[in-house]
């Protein structure tokens, strides 16, 4: 391993990404109601629900966007609805599609959000950090403009590495991609995992969750109905995951 791209956060016992019992919401709509979740290092969360379950409510909370109406929040220590500056500091989102200067080359991308991140230090990380990601280097002084969804993730994905941020926010990262991009999203996922990263993924996509996720949680009703964990290399059930999936709502599970 390159040791500019050392693991970020040591393995602890602490969640990185966690919200004990939050009600949160829009005006006079709240959306979740109770939510617990918690996150480790070195974990794949999938977060899983339908249309307005409140999936992306969950990150913009975790992400300082909004403040729950009730309820604690926590990134690497750090709560973000109060300081969500700081939080924002200590993760990374990949957004369902990656905003890139399109423009600049991949290696340029980097090297300008590294400034803008003020992370001059982590410049030798680049070339890495690519390496890690799994961009083929053929691409790395290209133009972003004609890059597939699944090479910007790569970028972002690489930009992660380099900032080494303890956490991971994802939103339907796979949605679009072919099997083949997402069987490589995959093995980038487990890069960063496999550094300590603690990593949340709100999807749709049951088989994504099912190959790469350590746990997954199902969202009704604005809190957790039920989680599932893999029982280390036995993979999940996709057949079951699906039963549970469009079962509808069961009453929240207490365990996050
Ligand atoms: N800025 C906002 N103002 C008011 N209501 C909002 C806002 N953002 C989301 N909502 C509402 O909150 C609910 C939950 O939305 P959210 O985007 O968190 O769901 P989701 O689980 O991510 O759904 P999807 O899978 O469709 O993306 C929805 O009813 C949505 O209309």
């Amino acid at each position: 391993m390159n040791a500019l791209l050392h693991a970020v956060a040591p393995r602890q016992k602490e969640p990185v990404l966690e919200a004990r019992a939050v009600t949160a919401g829009y005006r006079d709509k709240t959306i979740l109601h109770g939510l617990d979740l918690a996150v480790h290092a070195g974990e794949i969360y999938a977060l899983l629900g339908g249309n307005g379950a409140g999936k992306t409510t969950t990150l913009s909370l975790l992400l300082g966007l909004i403040a729950p109406y009730s309820g604690s929040l926590n990134v690497n220590g750090i709560d973000p609805s109060a300081e969500p500056g700081l939080a924002r500091r200590h993760l990374a989102y990949i957004p369902e599609n990656v905003a890139l200067y399109e423009h600049l080359t991949a290696r340029e991308n980097l090297a300008y959000l590294l400034d803008l991140a003020r992370q001059e230090g982590a410049h030798a990380a680049i070339g890495p950090a690519l390496t890690a990601a799994g961009l083929a280097e053929s691409a790395w002084d290209r133009r972003v403009a004609g890059f597939s969804k699944g090479m910007r993730q790569k970028v972002a994905i690489a930009l992660a590495l380099a900032r080494r941020v303890p956490a991971l926010l994802l939103d339907e990262p796979t949605s679009g991609l072919d099997p083949q991009a997402t069987a490589e999203f995959h093995t980038a996922l487990q890069v960063l995992r496999e550094r300590g990263v603690a990593i949340l993924m709100v999807t749709h996509d049951l088989l994504s969750a099912a190959d790469v996720a350590d746990r997954i949680g199902f969202l009704s009703k604005g809190c957790l109905s039920e989680v599932v964990s893999s029982a280390g290399a036995e993979r999940f059930d996709v057949r079951a995951l699906y039963r549970r999936y469009t079962a509808g709502s069961e009453p929240c599970a207490s365990s996050s």
